[in-house]
């Protein structure tokens, strides 16, 4: 299907909704568990394209890795295959192989893999030719543009005869991601220090443990859902399998929507979403969450919320680039982005002497942007809006159309 249209419902909402599972723990978990020989055991893996694709590399004897769209299958299996002395040639899709990674390639350099690039300095595809430890273990590495980047070679710091340390610069961005990687490092028995002031990060060398793990429910999926509340006249959603002390940074979505207008009950299976009066204005730092950027961005442009936002220059090297796919599409539905200062502060909001509803059902372009697709799927809670390229979903969240079905039409 090249389109789906997503029409308001006919009744009020009542549902739960069992969530893909985190694609992001997924994915260290399968790194880490990879170093364990294969030795331990994972529970609720995600059916999320991503994961997918990390599940089958992991397994796959070919030269070629093609991770397609995903960031961290990359830059997680470059330094993994990097380390365990693998020969690949680690490439993915056109978009991929815009997306940066010489910070990353760098770092292993350093380390002692060879490394060089097939096409583009700095850009994938590359070729992992062998690793000898160089002995050098103290890295500096820019903690700015992605923390995948840190993450990889956090999981892969104990294998190393003298751990890892990691003086990060800049601004960290993504932090939470960083500390989601140590967390599940933890839980399979390895240990850090981490001195967030002095931003350096140690992992003595050591064993991984194989554990049972199980992996949480996806917080940047059940984002889509507090739009969907925010927007919906009248819906009370439990979304299951999420926890209250969640590794994962998106969490931070309970508090964001509690200005627009959707209030978080912790139930003992997930969490209950009911409505509450939204606020006017408010301002948000998505530095540590920057995947839910596009979600309030499309809520607050329907819903006439004005938010500042901050912390979303690393949107321009995502999947697409975010800033400007939001400014082409936002304009649909009646909303706009406006860049206040020069990439750094941005504000979302309706624009003036905008009709309630658009004359005709919007289209949006979704860029091979799975998040372009769920972040404008709840406009449709108010009128009908149509999506481009629905598929792009399967990349974290393959049941997202299946459901939605349950609380309005989709045609
Ligand atoms: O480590 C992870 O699982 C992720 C880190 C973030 O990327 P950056 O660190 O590049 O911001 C996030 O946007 C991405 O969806 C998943
Ligand atoms: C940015 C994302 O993923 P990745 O960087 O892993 O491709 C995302 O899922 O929004």
């Amino acid at each position: 299907m090249n389109s789906v249209i997503v029409n308001p419902p006919t009744q009020p909402i009542r549902t739960e909704i069992r969530l893909a599972s985190s694609k992001s723990e997924s994915n260290r978990a399968l790194i880490i568990n990879a170093l364990t020989q294969f030795k331990g055991q994972l529970e609720n893996i995600s059916s999320a394209r991503d994961t997918q694709t990390m599940m089958r590399l992991l397994q796959s004897s070919d030269v070629v890795a093609d991770v397609l769209d995903a960031g961290t299958t990359m830059r997680f299996l470059t330094a993994y295959f990097a380390v365990t002395n693998q020969h690949k040639t680690m490439t993915g899709t056109p978009r991929m192989c815009e997306r940066p990674i010489g910070i990353l390639v760098d770092a292993l350099r350093i380390l002692g893999a060879n490394i060089t690039y097939k096409q583009n300095e700095g850009y994938p595809p590359t070729e992992l030719n062998g690793f000898q430890y160089s002995g050098q273990n103290h890295l500096t590495i820019r903690g700015d543009v992605s923390s995948q980047y840190i993450s990889a070679l956090l999981m892969i710091g104990p294998m190393l005869p003298d751990g890892i340390t990691l003086e990060l610069t800049g601004e960290i961005g993504s932090r939470p991601y960083i500390e989601m990687t140590l967390q599940q490092m933890r839980a399979f028995g390895v240990t850090h220090e981490a001195n967030w002031e002095a931003k350096t990060i140690r992992v003595p060398a050591q064993h991984y443990t194989p554990t049972h793990y199980a992996i949480e429910s996806d917080w940047s999926g059940a984002s889509y859902w507090y739009s969907l509340v925010a927007l919906a006249k009248d819906a009370e959603v439990e979304l299951l399998g999420l926890k209250e002390n969640s590794l994962q940074g998106d969490s931070a979505i309970v508090k964001i929507m509690e200005h627009m207008g959707v209030k978080s009950v912790f139930t003992k299976r997930g969490v209950l979403l009911t409505k509450i009066p939204a606020e006017k204005a408010f301002a948000w730092d998505f530095t540590d969450c920057p995947d839910l950027a596009q979600t309030v961005a499309a809520c607050a442009a329907v819903a006439g919320i004005e938010v500042t936002m901050t912390g979303i220059e690393s949107l321009k090297i995502k999947e697409t680039d975010r800033v400007g796919a939001l400014q082409a599409e936002l304009p649909k539905i009646g909303g706009e982005l406006v860049e206040l200062e020069q990439n750094t502060k941005y504000i979302v909001r309706r624009k003036a002497e905008t009709p309630a509803t658009p004359p005709s059902t919007p289209v949006i372009e979704t860029y091979d942007d799975h998040r372009m697709a769920m972040a404008f799927a709840p406009v449709g809670m108010v009128f009908p809006v149509e999506i481009s390229e629905p598929h792009v979903v399967a990349k974290s969240y393959p049941s997202f159309w299946d459901d939605l079905k349950k609380v309005t039409t989709i045609a």
